[in-house]
């Protein structure tokens, strides 16, 4: 893993147009490991779509994306292989895996990356090797505040299904973790679960690109914000001086940045 703050995702000249919409326009970033790159602007800005563009669950029409200096292409599976893990707006969650199993699979998914492990599992047949993916899985959820690891995923709060999430993505030892709105419809101890797990995360050295409509809890926990507008980065950078900066109110309070 690269040193912490050093560009470890950077993307250049991202753009993507649905038919006459464009949803993201020549948009540039970067986010280092350990840092925590907030996403915010108004509904239709581009958030999600960014986000989609850097995992590969859309096409870019234009730009570049490089991961630790390699550049970064073809299907969110391989994107995932090279460690971009993602969270997504309504939890993925199968309702009838308990919590130790979703975070085993999170386990599991992470060790698939590497080409020659995915031979070791073969080898070891699926079931003795997960079997030892337990109690590091246990060890996980004590980690980052996830109890009840024997209920159902179908049975929790959509708060409580967020963390799990989160946790799951961390699970997978990413390079970077992309959470989109992982707050939303919780309630006031989901979000300070899943502040406190994000924390975590960030101090373990991974990369978090986090996207919210809550403009002022995202800014307390980014290191940097990226506000976008119509497709369009409008500001780039400390959170406090984004809050207060002339785009900040023109993009939520007088009709956009360019108006
Ligand atoms: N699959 C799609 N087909 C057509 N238009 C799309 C598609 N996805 C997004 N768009 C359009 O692209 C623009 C950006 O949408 P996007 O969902 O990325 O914004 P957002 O900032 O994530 O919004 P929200 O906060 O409401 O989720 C919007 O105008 C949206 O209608």
């Amino acid at each position: 893993m690269s040193e912490r703050g050093e560009p470890i995702l950077v993307g250049s000249g991202l753009g993507k147009r649905y038919g006459g919409v464009v949803a993201v326009d020549d948009v540039s970033f970067s986010v280092g490991a350990g840092e925590i790159l907030g996403l915010v602007g108004p509904n239709g800005a581009g958030k999600t779509t960014l986000v989609d563009l850097i995992t590969g669950a859309q096409s870019s029409d234009t730009g570049q994306l490089r991961l630790d200096d390699r550049p970064v292409s073809g299907s969110a599976a391989r994107r995932a292989r090279l460690g971009l893990a993602r969270t997504f707006q309504h939890p993925l969650l199968a309702p009838e895996v308990t919590v130790l199993e979703a975070l085993v699979c999170g386990l599991v998914a992470g060790r698939m990356r590497n080409p020659w492990q995915q031979l070791v599992e073969l080898a070891r047949g699926a079931v003795g090797s997960v079997r030892a993916d337990y109690p590091r899985a246990a060890e996980l959820a004590a980690e980052l505040g996830v109890g009840d690891l024997d209920r159902h995923c179908g049975e929790l709060s959509l708060g409580e299904q967020r963390l799990v999430e989160v946790v799951r993505a961390l699970a997978q030892d990413p390079v970077v973790m992309l959470l989109d709105e992982p707050f939303a419809g919780a309630d006031h101890a989901g979000v300070a679960g899943t502040v406190e797990a994000i924390r975590t995360v960030q101090s373990r050295g991974h990369a978090v690109v986090l996207v919210d409509h809550n403009v002022d809890l995202i800014a307390g926990l980014a290191d940097r914000l990226l506000l976008l507008d119509r497709g369009r980065v409008v500001f780039d950078g400390d959170p406090e001086a984004c809050l207060a900066s002339e785009e900040m109110r023109a993009v939520y309070f007088g009709g956009g940045a360019g108006g």
